[in-house]
């Protein structure tokens, strides 16, 4: 059997943090910024919590009334994650919209909270909005979920191409939202509110 190297200890991370502070000509021993590595394992955690959740978990409490047949859209869900490529923050707002199946409702809170379970991870954000779209469509269940989500990148503003104002905008659609009327409600609210 292959054996497996031991997962990185919180100090493992943080002398990882120490070796890029020398690796940018800083030294990680002078008293400003010795507590630097424990404060940026710290952050790191918090941006990379969505791994050690369950998306499942938001959706378990389901409030059924079968008189219920619109479309719900919660907008202006603010979030922050981390590109994949780059490891840097992706921040903007998400609005997320489902088409309930037989009365099936969710408590409004858990469009947000699911969105938190998946952007604290390392994303893109086309697989950030697919994610949360077919996470509803599937698992609530749901006849149809949307996405559209509008981030600011930092590796485009701060770095590379230096866009500082490019905004990026991803639609994600599942289900019934894919097509025809629904999918022309769903991006009219999510254009306008
Ligand atoms: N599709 C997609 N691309 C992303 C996302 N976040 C960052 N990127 C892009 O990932 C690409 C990585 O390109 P590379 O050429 O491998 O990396 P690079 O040399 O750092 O590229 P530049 O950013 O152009 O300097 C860049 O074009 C980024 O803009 C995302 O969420 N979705
Ligand atoms: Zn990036």
């Amino acid at each position: 059997m292959a054996e497996q190297t031991p997962a990185p200890t919180a100090n493992d991370a943080r002398q990882a943090v120490r070796t890029l502070l020398q690796f940018a000509g800083v030294d990680p021993a002078q008293p400003v910024i010795a507590d630097t590595p424990r404060r940026f394992v710290k952050a790191w955690q918090e941006m990379t919590a969505g791994y050690a959740m369950d998306p499942r978990q938001h959706l378990e409490r389901v409030f059924v009334d079968e008189s219920v047949h619109g479309l719900v859209t919660v907008e202006a869900i603010q979030f922050a994650s981390l590109c994949e490529h780059h490891l840097l923050p992706v921040y903007g707002t998400a609005t997320v919209g489902y088409l309930p199946a037989e009365g099936r409702l969710l408590g409004l809170s858990k469009l947000p909270r699911l969105v938190e379970v998946f952007a604290r991870r390392l994303q893109l954000q086309e697989r950030l909005g697919r994610q949360i779209a077919e996470t509803i469509h599937q698992d609530l269940p749901a006849l149809g979920a949307g996405v559209v989500i509008r981030a600011t990148h930092s590796c485009m503003t701060v770095r590379g191409v230096n866009q500082h104002q490019a905004i990026t905008t991803t639609v994600s659609l599942a289900g019934a939202l894919e097509y025809g009327a629904h999918r022309a409600e769903f991006l009219a609210v999510a254009r306008d509110g």
